[in-house]
């Protein structure tokens, strides 16, 4: 029986199709299985208007519209790779070439004259770098990096990094991605293990011809996919199928399938697929799953992203989802607690504040520190390190905090332990001694660990948390994927870098990073980047984490910077952005963002007639249910995405207007707010900012 296989391209325009030309598509897709050469399809040849001879058309759709299908000269895989009116569609396939790329096994189209031409357009204006890394390959390295034979010559002229941006549209998508590493300065072998996820492509996936489509199902493919059944046909077809539940990055999909002795960790910079990764990889270890009450976990730092992976979960795997726990750390630590018996809550601010009256009343010696310091003290460093006794406080490594004596801190640990007296005394825990409880009863028996644990927003999990989430994985037992981690130190806006290792998880030649950013444009992604220039971003294991070699799949505007006098100012020009998005981009208020919530803002936007919708904390949101522009705190709006963002920054102390000069959880704040942008980005800045605005 013959197969169809649908291209990437289709499913992101099919809803753009009238209505009968879409009904009839998924007739013939499920037609063509049975007999591809039916009179019903009218699937022909058409020879001498196109230049690859493997190209047909399809006739029997409504209102003069032609699908393109390329047939196999090796195999009965058919390729659906393009739909549109009939001029239209004979015209986009004209000059182009479908094949299958022999060292790769990728299957690629690509138009040799329109590469050249691109080229041609920039070769006069890039400067001639001759040491440019690209033109040190020989025309078999490009071949090995997936360039199609007829790009070579193209590719060999390339001798800037702005050339290379503005052919990377013209490229097939593995072939851009590997160019771009190897322009990052990776050596070839790197870039094509960190880009296609193998050095070499196995044996049985290199094709014996471009037409040979024989094993194309077997490759890492970017763009094609075998449909299963009518089902998941109309969902694909519906676009209820998001597209990263089909098309996983190869290197993505090698995560996935990783198998791995000890814990691993996935970084990258926002919007480089973690989380997209982490879900797949959830799913993976679920179906192989065979002690039946064996359960999986995956948790998170914010409430919000446990919501949405969950969401996500439930029509990604309906099969598995059951099997998945998916919960965010403190609900996590609050239900270990439970279950081994504590009946107690945590505790309010109030309560805590209370506390602390309390200590201070009872306490007459001279406090070695100020009562503010003394109480900053207990929550970033006693909590979150999960300390109870004076010893483990004496020898605490305290990152990040001003010098304290061992004389002050000897000094200080009884006022921290009256604390502690005095939460036990009224039955109250703080989140982080939550965590401690839920460790410390897992480390007694006290519940049952999770046949694999999955970790998302790891940098921001304090150094007690890491000890919770190794204690309630399998490491110790050497069973397979115990613990897989996922997290970027850009992103950390919680607490201080803590490795791993310090938390007994070793991930030494278990780490790996992903690069390639489905959210943002390039241009959003460059800015963001920029907000953190000159500071060091760790790898989560007490390493430094790289850039090199990220890119966007997409382009985009480039970021607006708005410089205001005053609060109304600011106010003026985000309701005109707004209403420029939505008059020339046809935006959906839902779609637009503002960060973070200032009332002069919404009075605006309310006064010009547009609604806005508050983001709460733990609050979903509605997406296209509820009309509003989104607006909320930078904190809240972590873990979401939005086709235009705004950052109002115009007031002089914010951290955007001299980023340089500025406290680092400040700066990756705006650096988390600035990427949760797709396409359009909007940053308004104090009149008086200067040169160390972010740098693009
Ligand atoms: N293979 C893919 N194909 C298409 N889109 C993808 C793919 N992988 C991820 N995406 C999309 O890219 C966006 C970012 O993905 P994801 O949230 O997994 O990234 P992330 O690295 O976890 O981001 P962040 O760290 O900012 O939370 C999402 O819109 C997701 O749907």
């Amino acid at each position: 029986m013959a197969k169809l296989m649908v291209h990437r391209n289709i499913l992101k325009s099919f809803h753009k199709l009238p209505s009968k030309v879409q009904k009839r598509v998924s007739e013939l897709i499920g037609e063509f299985q049975h007999d591809p050469e039916s009179p019903a399809i009218g699937l022909h040849p058409l020879p001498g208007t196109m230049l690859d001879p493997k190209v047909r058309g399809v006739k029997k759709l409504p209102d003069g519209y032609r699908a393109i299908v390329i047939a196999p000269e090796k195999g009965d895989t058919y390729l659906l790779v393009h739909i549109d009116a009939h001029d239209k569609a004979y015209d986009w396939a004209k000059n182009k070439r479908f094949e299958v790329h022999g060292m790769t096994g990728v299957f690629q189209v690509f138009d040799a004259a329109e590469v050249q031409s691109v080229v041609q357009e920039a070769v006069p204006t890039q400067p001639r770098l001759s040491d440019y890394p690209l033109a040190r390959l020989s025309d078999d390295d490009l071949f090995k990096a997936g360039v199609p034979k007829p790009l070579i010559p193209a590719v060999r002229s390339i001798r800037s990094d702005d050339a290379l941006e503005a052919l990377s549209a013209y490229l097939p998508p593995d072939c851009r991605d590997v160019l771009f590493g190897l322009a990052a300065g990776m050596t070839l072998e790197q870039s094509i293990d960190e880009m296609l996820g193998a050095v070499a492509a196995p044996a049985d996936v290199v094709p014996e011809s471009p037409g040979d489509f024989t094993k194309i199902q077997k490759t890492p493919n970017f763009d094609l996919v075998l449909v299963a059944g009518e089902e998941e046909l109309k969902q694909i077809l519906e676009g209820t199928l998001e597209e990263w539940r089909i098309f996983l990055h190869p290197y993505q999909q090698k995560l996935v399938k990783w198998k791995t002795k000890g814990p691993m960790n996935v970084t990258g910079s926002a919007g480089t697929g973690k989380t997209v990764a982490l879900m797949h990889r959830a799913v993976h270890l679920a179906r192989q799953l065979v002690d039946e009450s064996a359960r999986i976990l995956v948790t998170t730092f914010t409430t919000n992203l446990s919501v949405t992976i969950k969401h996500h979960m439930q029509r990604l795997a309906p099969d598995v989802a059951g099997r998945i726990e998916v919960t965010n750390l403190h609900a996590l630590a609050r239900t270990i607690c439970n279950r081994a018996g504590w009946k107690g809550r945590i505790a309010e601010d109030e309560e805590l504040a209370q506390i602390w009256a309390d200590v201070w009343l009872s306490y007459s010696e001279e406090l070695p520190l100020s009562k503010e310091e003394m109480q900053l003290e207990y929550e970033l460093v006693i909590d979150p390190n999960g300390i109870d006794d004076e010893e483990t406080y004496l020898g605490t490594v305290r990152s990040g905090r001003p010098r304290v004596s061992r004389k002050q801190r000897k000094a200080a640990w009884p006022v921290f332990r009256a604390f502690q007296r005095g939460l036990k005394k009224r039955n109250l825990l703080t989140f982080e001694g939550a965590i401690h409880e839920a460790r410390l009863a897992v480390l007694q028996g006290n519940f049952t660990r999770y046949a694999h644990v999955l970790v998302d927003e790891v940098q921001d999990f304090s150094l007690e948390a890491l000890r919770l989430i190794r204690a309630i994985s399998p490491i110790d037992e050497g069973t397979p994927d115990p613990l897989c981690t996922v997290g970027d130190g850009h992103q950390r806006i919680y607490r201080t870098k803590i490795p791993m290792s310090r938390a007994g998880i070793d991930i030494r030649g278990r780490s790996r990073r992903l690069k390639i950013n489905y959210r943002t444009s390039e241009q959003i992604r460059k800015f963001a980047q920029g907000i953190l220039k000159g500071v060091e971003i760790d790898d989560l294991d007490g390493g430094l984490a790289t850039t090199v070699g990220d890119h966007s799949v997409f382009k985009g505007p480039e970021p607006l910077i708005e410089k205001c006098e005053t609060e109304n100012a600011e106010a003026e020009a985000i309701v005109a952005w707004v209403q420029m998005l939505m008059s020339d981009y046809g935006l959906a208020t839902h779609e637009i963002c503002v960060t973070p919530r200032k009332p002069k803002i919404v009075t605006a936007l309310s006064s010009a007639g547009i609604a806005t919708f508050e983001l709460k904390p733990r609050e979903e949101d509605p997406g296209s249910e509820e009309a509003g522009v989104r607006v909320g705190t930078m904190k809240r709006i972590k873990g979401l995405e939005f086709r235009a963002v705004a950052i109002a920054c115009a007031n002089k102390d914010d951290a955007m207007n001299a980023p340089n000069q500025s406290d680092i959880r400040d700066r990756c704040e705006r650096y988390v707010a600035a990427t949760r942008a797709r396409e359009h980005l909007l940053i308004t800045l104090a009149a008086s900012a200067g040169k160390s605005e972010p740098e693009q």
